[in-house]
């Protein structure tokens, strides 16, 4: 198996994106596995912006607070709303399913005064406060007409009189006021609640039935949150539990309107998306991405979390990973979700109030309309609110508000009307819990709970109870209230600038110049698919710079310096590889044998070149130089739904195993390619004593060109119809190559899938004596030939092997892990050629260039009859003539 090119991943953050084990099918659902908790500076979680200046807003928490300030609920502040809230303590279980907009009262001091819950002072019958004026005519963004009504919000409630003379006050209240405005539109209000039956809601003890609610949203719409003769703070539960309902309405993506303007990037693809915004978001699986521990983007594809919400303005979601796969396509939560890295990353989101890029994906359900794209920007976000809430396991969820509450979103649909404005309810209901003392939103209708995943009284009501899945309705205070951030304005253009090439040599081969491009035309996002420079596919547009080539000169390095003496080795290899060398023609030739199975050996040889080979007329030096500006149709090779990461060109005979591309004739290669397969077949042989000319040409030559942090991992060259010669010319920057047998040869075990059961069992190939467990695996390999068992029983019985033989090794010592055995410091103008029909079957290699660019030439015979007429060229396969002889290196 070929499992070479894998290494695009190589761009991915992989310390903050999420995790590729996982391998979740829906974006929404995976995190890394490796998050590290990463300490937030307490003084920062707990500092939030209000107006200009920086607030300690958590600063009358008691210092000797038990539980982890991590798993608090942390809000940048709206505004002073919380200094101006009293506590009502409820008494009854009735009441308790009344939203009350209560909280503890904001003292400037630093000690929390917790007793006050516990102590009721004064007790006075709260303050409801009746300032509400008539309702009159303003204008939405749009300029329309809308109702709106002005509402006391502080020291108010939405409880009747009745219900707030059973209400006690604990606290001092404060007589500050504040008046906002509620815009709510009731033609939408009821268009909504009138065509769309609300999600079904099992009866609660707590909750009126969806047709009650639909009913009494229906009966009050006029009085509600549209106080026409009566107070706004007469509104009541079921009010808020019909606007809820509104607000987070959702229409199936197939009946979803269209929206009112387009997205500012769009990609059909994930590797495109992500290529184009590396740095913004470049997370291959996981909707998460964040980096340096802030967060920094979310997508959003899929179903998402139950209680998911994506509005005009506000987005709540839940936090990657933690999910298995539930069937064919689902995802399921497999644990608990814990406040690690990505927690910490949208804290610091938080705290520095540093704006998330949202992504939206064409199965997003909740979206307003329907995403004209497969993946499509939506827009700069602030992350307000992170918090932990419980279904069968903890989910740790974020609050999203757009960061530029002015602009109406592309995604509106034309005709949408928004219910309620954003800031228009006000700001949330906060309370401290009276066990871990933390404050927190009220984020459902049924009443406040305690979202410290650490404290005693988690995920519980004031009473001790514990909400169904039914009563968790939104507060529509905590879904609308509005979040100003000091500065409001988009950090980046999701259309970043266009690559612009450096004078400075070598400065275009940066990792850099391998990002795709977000089109200035038409906003598509593209990745660099050709060496020459970017195509957009959407709409054409084109950005094709002339890069600075990197003279010969400049890659010496000064490390592994080179003179016209035989140059030293930089290479390694284990003790048990046979090591041997020669001088010849300017090169130290290394030949690493080492035994391929049982009963053969095979042998990787390096030649190292010295200056001289080096500045060969037409020799490395030459061919470096000449190949940057004259070798044109380098392409990234598309490989199962990506690309491959370094670029390349198929000359000769056409090579399908990698991935499928174009070949050219030699006769269309550029010189440097000819003359390094006729340098490689005069390599090949005078390494292998073999001096017949032209008796195993090769006839096929892969060209790779890597630019910075470009690799190609762990692979075999031995797909079948090749020659078992293979031979390679390094050119430019110095690169690490290296050997190792293959996991399941050297532990011989291997997983297989059998009878719809994935199983490991022993394999059954040969040992050498240098492999772990050798004696027993020769024992039971003697056993299952002598057995000769049914198919199923055998592979029963080379299970029980494989758990024998993994039992066997010595503690701490890994059963997966192989050891590199040869390593090969491979400079500018050095060959390696691989020999062996079993190397390939049983050892891997792979290369890791260290520099800036990088070309590697590999010639391989494809053989005669192997191909079908289908993959045969449409041109001659003009075998090169040999002309080299080494002569003008001849020492
Ligand atoms: O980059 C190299 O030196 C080797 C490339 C290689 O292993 C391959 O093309 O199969
Ligand atoms: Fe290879």
């Amino acid at each position: 198996m070929d499992t070479r090119h894998d290494s695009f991943y190589d761009f991915e953050d992989k310390s903050d994106s999420a995790g590729l084990a996982d391998m979740p099918s829906s974006p929404l659902s995976s995190i890394p596995e490796d998050f590290e908790l990463q300490q937030v500076p307490q003084d920062l979680q707990n500092t939030a912006m209000s107006g200009n200046s920086v607030v300690r807003e958590e600063s009358r928490l008691p210092s000797n607070s038990s539980s982890s300030v991590m798993s608090n609920i942390h809000i940048a502040s709206p505004d002073n709303a919380l200094l101006e809230s009293p506590l009502f303590v409820r008494r009854s279980e009735r009441k308790r399913k009344v939203p009350s907009r209560s909280s503890e009262p904001a003292d400037t001091d630093d000690v929390f005064q917790a007793e006050r819950i516990e102590t009721p002072q004064t007790p006075v019958r709260p303050f409801k406060q009746r300032k509400t004026s008539q309702p009159r005519n303003t204008r939405n963004s749009r300029g329309e007409k809308i109702a709106t009504a002005s509402m006391s919000h502080v020291n108010d409630s939405f409880v009747s009189d009745e219900e707030a003379e059973e209400n006690v006050l604990t606290t001092k209240q404060t007589d500050t006021s504040r008046v906002v405005k509620i815009k709510v539109n009731p033609q939408r209000l009821g268009q909504i609640l009138d065509s769309t039956p609300p999600t079904p809601l099992p009866t609660s003890p707590f909750l009126p039935s969806p047709q009650q609610i639909l009913q009494m949203s229906l009966d009050s719409e006029p009085n509600v949150l549209l106080p026409a003769s009566q107070s706004a703070v007469d509104a009541s539960e079921h009010d808020l539990v019909a606007l809820s309902l509104a607000v987070t309405r959702k229409v199936p993506i197939d009946q979803k309107p269209s929206p009112r303007g387009q997205p500012e990037i769009w990609a059909e693809n994930r590797h495109t998306l992500c290529e184009s915004l590396t740095g913004l978001y470049a997370s291959w699986q996981g909707s998460y991405y964040g980096k340096n521990g802030v967060a920094k983007a979310f997508m959003l594809d899929g179903n998402g979390h139950a209680r998911d919400h994506l509005d005009e303005n506000v987005i709540i979601l839940r936090a990657s990973g933690s999910m298995a796969k539930d069937g064919e396509n689902g995802m399921k939560q497999r644990e608990d979700q814990e406040p690690k890295h990505q927690y910490h990353a949208m804290v610091n989101a938080i705290t520095q109030q540093s704006p998330i890029a949202v992504i939206c994906g064409d199965k997003n359900s909740q979206v307003l309309s329907k995403m004209p794209h497969k993946y499509n920007s939506l827009d700069w976000y602030k992350a307000t609110h992170v918090w932990t809430e419980r279904d069968k396991f903890n989910v740790i969820k974020y609050r999203l508000e757009k960061l530029d509450p002015d602009t109406i979103a592309w995604w509106v649909p034309t005709h949408f009307e928004p219910v309620v404005e954003l800031g228009a309810l006000g700001s949330s209901l906060k309370q401290y819990c009276t066990s871990c003392k933390k404050q927190y939103d009220q984020v459902y209708l049924c009443g406040w709970l305690c979202l410290n995943s650490k404290c005693e009284k988690f995920w519980c009501l004031p009473d001790g109870s514990t909400p169904d899945a039914a009563q968790l309705i939104y507060d529509p205070r905590f879904l609308k209230q509005k979040t100003p951030w000091a500065n409001e304005q988009a950090p980046i253009s999701f259309r970043f600038p266009l690559y612009t090439t450096s004078a400075i040599a070598g400065e275009d081969y940066k990792a850099e110049n391998l990002r795709g491009m977000t089109c200035p035309e038409c906003g598509k996002c593209n990745a660099r698919i050709k060496w020459e420079g970017w195509e957009c596919s959407g709409c054409g547009f084109e950005h094709k710079p002339k890069i600075t080539p990197l003279p010969a000169a400049s890659i010496q390095d000064q490390n592994y310096p080179v003179t016209d003496a035989y140059p030293s080795s930089h290479d390694s290899a284990l003790p048990h590889v046979k090591i041997s060398v020669n001088f010849s023609h300017n090169y130290r030739w290394i030949t690493y044998r080492f035994k391929v199975s049982a009963t053969e050996e095979g042998e990787v040889v390096h030649g190292i070149a010295n200056k001289v080979v080096r500045e060969e007329v037409k020799g490395p030096n030459e061919m470096w130089e000449h190949l940057q500006t004259n070798c044109q149709g380098l392409v990234r090779r598309e490989l199962s739904n990506a690309l491959m990461n370094s670029f390349t060109m198929n000359y000769g005979m056409p090579y399908k195993f990698i991935a499928a591309g174009d070949s050219l004739p030699f006769t269309d290669a550029p010189w440097p390619v000819t003359e390094a397969v006729s340098r490689l077949n005069w390599a090949d042989r005078i390494t292998s004593g073999d001096t017949v000319r032209d008796k195993k040409k090769f006839n096929e030559l892969y060209l790779v060109a890597y630019l910075q942090d470009q690799s190609m991992n762990y692979h075999d060259d031995g797909e079948k119809g090749l020659g078992s010669t293979v031979a390679t010319l390094s050119l430019g920057a110095r690169a690490e190559m290296v050997f190792r047998p293959k996991s399941f040869f050297f532990h011989g075990m291997k997983s297989i899938d059998y009878d719809r059961k994935r199983m490991t069992v022993m394999t059954k190939d040969e040992p050498l004596p240098e492999f772990p467990n050798y004696e027993l695996r020769k024992q039971y390999l003697a056993e299952i030939k002598n057995a000769n068992l049914p198919e199923g029983e055998e592979k029963e019985r080379l299970a029980e092997m494989a758990t024998a033989l993994r039992a066997a090794y010595p503690p701490k010592q890994s059963c997966t892990r192989v050891e590199d055995w040869v390593k090969l410091s491979l400079g500018h103008g050095d060959i390696v050629i691989m020999r062996g029909a079993h190397l390939q079957k049983y050892y891997e290699h792979g290369v890791s260039p260290k520099g800036l660019m990088r070309y590697a030439l590999t010639c391989r015979t494809v053989l005669p009859g192997h191909l079908k007429d289908s993959e045969l060229p449409d041109y001659e396969v003009d075998l090169v003539q040999d002309e080299y002889d080494g002569s003008r290196i001849a020492k």
